[in-house]
C-alpha cells in the first residue's frame, strides 16, 4: 500500500490524474485497451474535469473502457446519478463513444440491474479474468467505499460480483461491485480529500480490523497495487505517515 499525501486538493487531483494516464498508457501499450471502474459521489468530479481538460491529449481515450464501481438506483438523468456526473465532466468533453461506456441499467429492479451489470462485466472480460486495470474509489465519512456500506450483507461476499445494497437510513437502493471483484484489479486508487474524511481515513488505515464498521478495510488487491491519494486535511488523524 502506498500513501501519497499532498498539501491541497489540487495537488492530490493532479497526482491522481498523472497516475490515471500512466496506468492507462501502460495497459494500452500491453494489451490495446484500458478498463477502468469510476467512483461516484462528490470527490471525483474535479478529477474527471481535470482529465478532460489538461489530459485530453495524454491518453488514447478511444481505447479506454469505462465502468462504474457503484451507482445510485436513480434514472441516468437524475442529479444523483454517478453516470450523469461522469457524462458531464468526462465523457461529453472528451467525446467518448457510448460503445466504451458501461453504465448500470437503473431502469431495472435493483437486483436485476446488479445481475445484468455482473454479466456485462463477465462478457467484457470474456469470463477469463475479471480484472480491471484501474478501480477508482472514494471514502465516505462513515468509512464506506463504492457502495459497501457499514453493516450490509454485501460485506460478506466471497466471490467477485455486483450486488444491490439497501440503505435502511435513506430507504434507497444502490448497486455496487463487491470487494472480491474490486480486489481483482491491477491498480486500486483511493481519492480522499477534505477534513471531513480525516476520522474515516484513520479508522480504515490504522484502526483494528472491523469490516462491519469500516467497510473500506475490505479493499486489499490480490495481486495488484493500491495507492491512496490524500490531502493533509484528510490525513490529519493518521498517526504514522
Ligand atoms: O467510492 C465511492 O465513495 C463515495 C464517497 O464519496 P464522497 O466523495 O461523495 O464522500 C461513494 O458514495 C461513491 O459512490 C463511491 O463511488
Amino acid at each position: 500500500m502506498k500513501l501519497n499525501i499532498f498539501n491541497n486538493d489540487n495537488e492530490v487531483l493532479t497526482a491522481l490524474a498523472e497516475h490515471f494516464v500512466n496506468v492507462g498508457n501502460e495497459a494500452i501499450a500491453s494489451k490495446g485497451k484500458f478498463s477502468v471502474a469510476l467512483s461516484g459521489g462528490s470527490s471525483p468530479k474535479k478529477l474527471y474535469e481535470l482529465l478532460a481538460s489538461s489530459y485530453a491529449d495524454k491518453l488514447d481515450w478511444g481505447k479506454v473502457y469505462f465502468f462504474f464501481g457503484d451507482e445510485r438506483n436513480v434514472p441516468q438523468t437524475h442529479p444523483d446519478s454517478n453516470y450523469l456526473m461522469a457524462k458531464k465532466a468526462l465523457f461529453e468533453p472528451l467525446e467518448i463513444s457510448t460503445l466504451n461506456i458501461f453504465p448500470v441499467d437503473t431502469s431495472l429492479e435493483p437486483k436485476e440491474a446488479a445481475q445484468k451489470y455482473e454479466e456485462e462485466i463477465e462478457e467484457f472480460f470474456d469470463e477469463v479474468e475479471l480484472s480491471f486495470d484501474l478501480v477508482l474509489l472514494g471514502l465516505g465519512d462513515n468509512s464506506h467505499t463504492a457502495s459497501l456500506f457499514p453493516f450490509t450483507p454485501v460485506l460478506h461476499d466471497r466471490t467477485p460480483g455486483v450486488k444491490e445494497v439497501f440503505l435502511q437510513d435513506q430507504q434507497v437502493f444502490r448497486i455496487t461491485m463487491n470487494a472480491p471483484l474490486i480486489n481483482e484489479a491491477q491498480h486500486i486508487a483511493f481519492l480522499v480529500y477534505g477534513a471531513g474524511k480525516a476520522i474515516a481515513v484513520h479508522h480504515v488505515l490504522e484502526d483494528d480490523e472491523d469490516i462491519e464498521e469500516y467497510p473500506a478495510q475490505l479493499i486489499e488487491p490480490i495481486v495488484g497495487e493500491i495507492e491512496w491519494f490524500l490531502d493533509t486535511a484528510a490525513a490529519a488523524n493518521l498517526k504514522e505517515e
